[in-house]
Parts: C-alpha cells; sequence; structure tokens
C-alpha cells in the first residue's frame, strides 16, 4: 500500500514570506511538491469543474467539434503517449497574453454547438457553455497571479531578489497552458489513467476534485520505483516543480515523477503551466551553483530517460 505524504503547506495570505519561502525550499528539495492555500481562487475553480463537467459529458462527435490544433483545444486521448494511450481526455487553453495568441485557443460558439445540441443535452439551452470562455479566462489569469507570488517565493527560497524571475523577464508575459483533465473512471486501481512523467515547464499548480489517485515517485533514478500517494486537501492547490526549474535551479530542486491510478471513480483535474517567456534566456541561477557545483550538464536525468526536455518549445538555454 502507498503511503500518503505530508507535504508542507503554504499560506499564501501570510506576510511572513520569508517562512514560506523556507518551507517551500525544504519542499522542493525534499519533492517538489507541496501544497498552497489561502491563494484566493477557490469560487472560480468551482465555476470551471462545473464547466468541465458539461463539456466532458457532451458526446464525443460535439467535444470534436474543439478538437486540439496549435496545441490549444480538445483531445479524446492523449497522442503522445503511443497506441494505447491514456485514459484520460483533455481541453487545453494557451496563453492569453494578447489577442493574436488568445485567438489561437478554441473557444466554444453557439454556432458550433447548434440548437439541437443545446435543447437535447441541457436542462436550460442558455446554460449551454455560454459561461465556458469568461470562467476559463478568469481561472486562467486568477492562477496566472498566483503562479507569479510563487515565483517570488521561489526566488526568495533560492537566495535571490524577490523580483529576480520579473527582472529576467520570466513572467512579465504568461507562457502559461491551462489544461483541463477529465477521467472516465472505467480502470481500476491496477491501472495508471495518467502515466509516469515529469512536468517539463517551470511550475505547475494542480486543481484536483478529490478523488485520490494523484502519486509521485520521490527517487527517480531508484528502481523499482517506490510510489506515494498525495493527498486531498479542500481547498489546497498543489504545485510543484517541472524540468526547467530543476535544470534552472542545477538540479537542486525536484521535477518529481508523478502519474495517477486508476479508482474506477470520474476524476476531473485542472493544471496550470507556468513556463517563462520564450525570449527568457533560462541559466543556472547563481546561488545554484559553485566552483565545486558548477551548472550540471543533466546527463544522470537524460540516461535514465526520466526528462522529457521541454517538449518541443524553443526555449533559450545555456
Ligand atoms: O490529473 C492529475 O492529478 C495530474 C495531471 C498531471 O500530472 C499533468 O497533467 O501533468
Ligand atoms: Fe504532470
Amino acid at each position: 500500500m502507498p503511503a500518503t505524504l505530508s507535504l508542507p503547506i503554504i499560506d499564501l495570505s501570510s506576510p511572513d514570506h520569508l517562512s514560506n519561502a523556507v518551507s517551500i525550499r525544504q519542499a522542493c528539495i525534499e519533492c517538489g511538491f507541496f501544497y498552497i492555500v489561502n491563494h484566493g481562487v477557490e469560487k472560480d475553480s468551482v465555476k470551471a469543474f462545473d464547466e468541465c463537467r458539461r463539456f466532458f459529458s457532451l458526446p464525443l462527435e460535439e467535444k470534436m467539434k474543439l478538437e486540439r490544433k496549435e496545441h490549444r483545444g480538445y483531445t479524446p486521448l492523449d497522442p503522445d503517449l503511443g497506441s494505447k494511450g491514456d485514459s484520460k481526455q483533455s481541453f487545453y487553453i494557451g496563453s492569453l497574453e494578447d489577442s493574436t495568441n488568445a485567438n489561437l485557443n478554441q473557444w466554444p460558439s453557439e454556432e458550433q454547438f447548434g440548437f439541437h445540441l443545446r435543447y437535447v443535452f441541457c436542462e436550460d439551452p442558455s446554460e449551454l457553455l455560454r459561461n465556458w470562455r469568461p470562467s476559463m479566462e478568469s481561472l486562467y489569469w486568477k492562477l496566472f497571479d498566483v503562479g507569479k507570488k510563487l515565483f517570488s517565493l521561489i526566488a526568495l527560497s533560492l537566495n535571490v531578489d524577490e523580483d529576480f524571475f520579473e527582472k529576467i523577464g520570466a513572467i512579465n508575459k504568461p507562457g502559461a497552458f491551462l489544461r483541463l483533465l477529465y477521467y472516465p473512471g472505467e480502470m481500476g486501481s491496477h491501472e495508471e489513467v495518467c502515466s509516469a512523467h515529469s512536468d517539463f515547464g517551470a511550475l505547475t499548480l494542480l486543481i484536483t476534485d478529490g478523488v485520490p489517485g494523484l502519486q509521485i515517485c520521490r527517487d527517480k533514478l531508484k528502481e523499482p520505483r517506490v510510489w506515494d500517494d498525495v493527498g486531498h486537501i479542500e481547498g489546497a492547490f498543489i504545485v510543484n516543480i517541472g524540468d526547467l526549474m530543476e535544470r534552472w535551479t542545477n538540479c537542486l530542486y525536484q521535477s518529481t515523477l508523478h502519474r495517477v491510478k486508476g479508482t474506477g471513480k470520474e476524476r476531473y483535474s485542472m493544471a496550470l503551466f507556468l513556463d517563462p517567456h520564450p525570449d527568457c534566456v533560462v541559466e543556472c541561477i547563481e546561488s545554484c551553483c559553485s566552483e565545486s557545483s558548477p551548472p550540471s550538464l543533466y546527463l544522470a536525468q537524460i540516461k535514465q530517460n526520466t526528462v522529457s526536455f521541454f517538449g518541443n518549445r524553443s526555449q533559450k538555454l545555456r
């Protein structure tokens, strides 16, 4: 039986930024995961989950009207994971930085979701997906603001100025993706419904609906892998470090392998993946290297094939 981890809980409303930074440092060194509370995004996340339930319960042919293009929109199965694929459906919303980016997103429109649908699938037809876009945009911006706060706490935790990430142009403009996930609940506890991976970006904010299944493997180089459950705390979000932050910190902070096991129950989750702006140069943060600990070439992880290396993004690296 996997143990349930006791991860640090960071209170974002606390004025004591230093003690938050100390807890974040410890969490990121030990396991790359922690919780945040008092983030101010409770209502928006409840609304967005309602929208997700409404969208994902539509028939497949209707959801496919918003099929993923330019990395945005609906995916019935994860095509990146081979022929079998994970037992999950997803919907991506890309950067809302400006209208060019925002318009690449796929938003449901009344024309696409014709009259028959509105009357057949919704008790109150005026409700169907009408609130999708405002709910998702609001969630996106609120999560992005939380992300900015976290970046400044992470900067403090690394003994650099609180506005370090802002000064280097990493987070002034959002390069973030919001991923909405639906696990239909057809798989039992022996199945991985989201297979083991580490996130390739800098930081992930994860909101789950309380249905268990998320597990992490704290030592990705150890075989056989040992998995621990990440329990649900009502109202708390889960934060984890991605590969890019691991590299930025010279492997001081861990980008931890995680997965979702089936429970036979439907499960919804939403993740905001925070990446630095593509023009931001990523180089080893000064406080994370020294003569005796020069910038790592990251070979151990590459050899083990556990690092996705930022997917296909074109971040400038040194
Ligand atoms: O659904 C979850 O709880 C985890 C999702 C996840 O790890 C991801 O989308 O990268
Ligand atoms: Fe993930």
